[in-house]
């Protein structure tokens, strides 16, 4: 594949620009590799931190190496090097963004004339930018270049945050008083009223299960209000990308439509990107793009695992976790006599330097039964014939890796739009069990032996069926699948 040519000859360039964090990042990798398997010329451009993390730890280079269109471009994030940028205070990887990209972009932008580059690459012809990145569109209004949005969330929660409005107009946030402790008011009953302001959602959403940035206690919040008016400028795009698949959140989307119509759902992206990897090339898809080394002995200890007997816990890649939360976590998981593989990153424990040691039964309870790893090829595990629960956060990558090889879930939403996601798990897909709002070791013991034992029939039933939609989608034909093929056509035909 050349990049040469006479500038009609040349395919377009797209920019893709994603919310600099592991979530944002591998969702748009897959897209970036989807959109160069086809031929167009890609820059991808993430802050000089992740850059860093994924040539130590990905295969990002290699994996794009067959792809001479390809190219990696960096802006510094704003954030000192030794920022968590986890926790509580990932929002600021945004809020940052938001006060110091600005001049970046710009200066990015004009130094390059628009990306375009001695080796054959014209000028940026289209953005995909995350749809909360809104700082770098004055750069391309001006410029003229025509800009998409994409949400790496679910379309719920895009939706949810659409009608930031509506909610607070209907009073149905703030959902605090300024003084409340939060520990004490998330578990209080106002919690559990039906938010009627919403549509499509009316009759299962509560207030807990609004995305998390509706947890203030004053609508004032400079993280509130970031989200709420980040989301509704996605009608200045030209379009609107989602990963997700009709079948999963049809009538959601229809929502959106009705005030964004040129909305493409081409997800999941991760299986979309290897069934076409499968078709066109002989390659099968190595795709890594993690920001911490992948410890692939936990491969080798499932191998030696019966077949559906373990749990798989993994909370991605901003969880952090209490003390108190690690050890209820933990006597839940020994306690329930299930064989367990358990993700616990190394900055995901709050206060661990100093702290006693783990008690003896944990330590001797996972001899037997566990396996820990700081960082798993968590695709690989997903779909590893041992596993048959999935423990999780409810980020939309794990969500969707869970969906599409038919894996029931229990959740443990931490923040942002994993509230939402686990309600339409548990309540609207019926593929698992939500447990937010609560951290408890008995409770944690029930579900796990609910969805490994108990109910175990009904959910992989529910899941296996979900799983198969997903797979329609993505093939030839189905909605996923003409959409990308759309989504390309309307890029190839914004060639000045
Ligand atoms: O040991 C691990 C753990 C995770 N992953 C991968 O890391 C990604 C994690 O993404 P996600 O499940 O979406 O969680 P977060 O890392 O928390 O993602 C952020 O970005 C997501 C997409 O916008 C949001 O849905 C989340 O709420 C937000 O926290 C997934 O692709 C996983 O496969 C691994 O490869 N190995
Ligand atoms: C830190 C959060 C800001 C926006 C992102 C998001 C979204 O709705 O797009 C959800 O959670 C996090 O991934 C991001």
């Amino acid at each position: 594949m050349s990049h040469q040519g006479t500038a009609a000859e040349l395919p377009p360039h797209i920019l893709i620009f994603p919310l600099p964090m592991q979530g944002h990042v591998n969702s748009m990798l897959k897209l970036a590799e989807l959109l160069c398997l086809h031929n167009l010329h890609v820059t991808m451009l993430l802050s000089e931190f992740t850059h860093r993390r994924l040539l130590l730890h990905a295969n990002a280079d290699s994996r794009f190496a067959c792809y001479p269109g390809f190219r990696f471009v960096t802006m510094p994030d704003g954030l000192p090097e030794d920022h968590p940028r986890a926790g509580e205070r990932t929002m600021e990887i945004l809020m940052s963004l938001k006060e110091t990209g600005g001049p970046e972009f710009r200066r990015l932008m004009e130094s390059t004339d628009r990306l375009s580059d001695a080796g054959g690459r014209r000028p940026v012809t289209c953005v995909i930018i995350d749809g909360v990145l809104s700082f770098s569109l004055p750069v391309l209004e001006e410029m003229g270049i025509p800009y998409i949005y994409i949400r790496t969330v679910g379309a719920c929660s895009f939706w949810a945050n659409f009608c930031i409005q509506e909610i607070i107009d209907a009073g149905e946030v703030p959902l605090k008083g300024k003084d409340e402790d939060k520990l004490t008011y998330w578990k209080k009953k106002e919690m559990d009223i039906m938010v009627t302001s919403v549509p499509g959602m009316e009759g299962f959403l509560r207030r807990r299960d609004l995305p998390g940035f509706c947890r203030v206690s004053d609508v004032n919040d400079s993280g509130f209000q970031t989200i709420k008016t980040e989301t509704r400028k996605s009608t200045k795009a030209i379009a609107l990308i989602l990963n997700t698949f009709e079948d999963l959140e049809g009538p959601i989307l229809d929502q959106i439509r009705k005030h964004i119509p040129n909305l493409y759902s081409i997800g999941p992206l991760h299986t979309h990107l290897k069934a076409r990897l499968a078709v066109k090339t002989s390659y099968s898809s190595r795709a890594s793009g993690s920001f911490w080394e992948e410890d692939h002995s936990c491969v080798t200890w499932l191998d030696s695992q019966p077949a559906k007997s373990v749990i798989y816990v993994s909370f991605g890649s901003v969880t952090l976790l209490t003390r108190n939360e690690l050890l209820e976590f933990w006597y839940g998981l020994v306690n329930s006599g299930q064989r367990f593989l358990w993700v616990m990153r190394p900055d995901s424990i709050i206060g661990k330097d100093g702290e006693s040691r783990i008690p003896v039964e944990l330590e001797e309870g996972t001899k037997e039964r566990g396996y820990l790893v700081e960082w798993a090829p968590q695709e690989e595990v997903l779909s590893h014939p041992a596993v048959c629960a999935f423990l999780t956060h409810s980020g939309w990558n794990s969500t969707l890796e869970s969906v599409m090889v038919g894996m029931p879930m229990i959740c443990w939403p931490y923040f942002a739009d994993q509230m939402i996601n686990s309600r339409f798990v548990s309540e609207v897909w019926k593929l698992g069990l939500d447990m937010k709002d609560s951290c408890d070791r008995m409770i944690i013991e029930k579900m796990v032996r609910d969805i490994m034992v108990v109910r175990r029939d009904e959910f992989l039933q529910m899941a296996n069926h979900m799983a198969n939609l997903g797979k329609k989608a993505i093939r030839e034909g189905g909605s996923s699948y003409c959409n990308l093929d759309r989504l390309i056509e309307f890029l190839r035909a914004m060639i000045p």
